[in-house]
């Protein structure tokens, strides 16, 4: 793992770029300009925060009961599910949502222009990914942190054989209430309820969760929303690259959850991009695949 001091003096920028430790030691990306303030742990290369200048309130919800442990995903932000989405698809008692959120991510590049900040972490395979998965592979993430928050990954097989991958960027979206919250944007879809043992169900309108939701879309359109009418805002999800929206809150499965208090359930949503099931890629030796999302916020009266 890269030190603070080398960071700092790598990628650090006066004021506005810092490598901070966090909870439990760990390593944390501090971003401060006229435009927005960002968090981002190299742990999962996650983002924990974003805000902002014009914004009262974070982009994302993050636990305070979150746990900062290796081999443990923190609760919150946006962590990414990565090499497959969901339980192991092999069935061989691997971690759920893969490993690219419980390995620490090396820091490649930082830039700023104009109060916009651009950094960029990468992971690649190692004898650890292995114990895992066999596959060669090399991940970039770009986080773009201007008035809006872009992220870009890009996933490339360096080896010899082609891989199949299937993916999350599991974003916890801060919401005020989650009964004045609605999903827009997905009318008409067919999704498959994982609450209902996978069956197809189609979309009716808006989704305004009042119950454990946990759904992957089976179409991602390019834009969807998030309407927040306790925080009077508006959150715009814009992608490119992904074939599924997963919509996810555990409602009272939130109580069994150690790393979440019981009612926090009320406070977020998650909107995930993705390539779930179906529609993993494979990717050929050589080649790569990209996905790019980016999260505005708006004020709704
Ligand atoms: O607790 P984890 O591993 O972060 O997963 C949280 C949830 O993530 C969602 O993406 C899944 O659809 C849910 O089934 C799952 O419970």
């Amino acid at each position: 793992m890269q030190n603070l001091n080398d960071l700092n003096r790598l990628f650090g920028r006066e004021d506005n770029i810092q490598f901070i430790e966090g909870p439990s030691g760990m390593p944390l990306i501090q971003v401060a300009t006229s435009r927005a303030s960002a968090k981002v742990a190299l742990y999962g290369g996650q983002m924990l925060s974003f805000k902002p200048a014009t914004a009262e309130h974070d982009l994302f919800y993050l636990s305070q009961k979150a746990i900062y442990q290796q081999g443990k995903a923190i609760r919150g932000g946006a962590p990414l599910c990565w090499p497959w989405f969901g339980d192991d698809p092999g069935s061989l008692g691997r971690q759920a949502h893969g490993f690219a959120r419980n390995l620490f991510w090396d820091v490649l590049d930082s830039q700023i222009h104009d109060n916009n900040v651009e950094i960029t972490l990468g992971l690649e395979s190692t004898a650890t990914s292995k114990q895992w998965w066999p596959s060669e592979f090399r991940l970039r993430k770009k986080i773009h942190i201007g008035d809006t928050l872009s992220l870009s990954l890009t996933t490339e097989n360096k080896g010899e054989i082609p891989f199949s991958i299937s993916k999350a960027l599991h974003s916890y979206f801060r919401v005020g209430d989650i009964s004045q919250t609605r999903v827009c944007g997905l009318d008409g879809i067919d999704y498959l309820d994982k609450t209902l043992g996978f069956t197809k169900q189609k979309q009716a309108g808006d989704i305004q969760a009042d119950k454990e939701t946990d759904r992957v879309y089976l179409d991602a359109p390019q834009r969807v929303a998030i309407i927040d009418a306790s925080l009077k805002r508006r959150i715009e999800i814009e992608h490119n690259g992904a074939d599924n929206f997963v919509v996810w809150n555990p409602w009272d499965k939130a109580a069994a959850l150690n790393d979440m208090s019981a009612e926090d359930y009320e406070q977020f949503i998650c909107v995930e991009t993705a390539n779930a099931l179906a529609n993993s890629v494979i990717i050929a030796p050589g080649a790569a695949h990209h996905m790019h999302v980016s999260y505005s916020i708006n004020s709704e009266a």
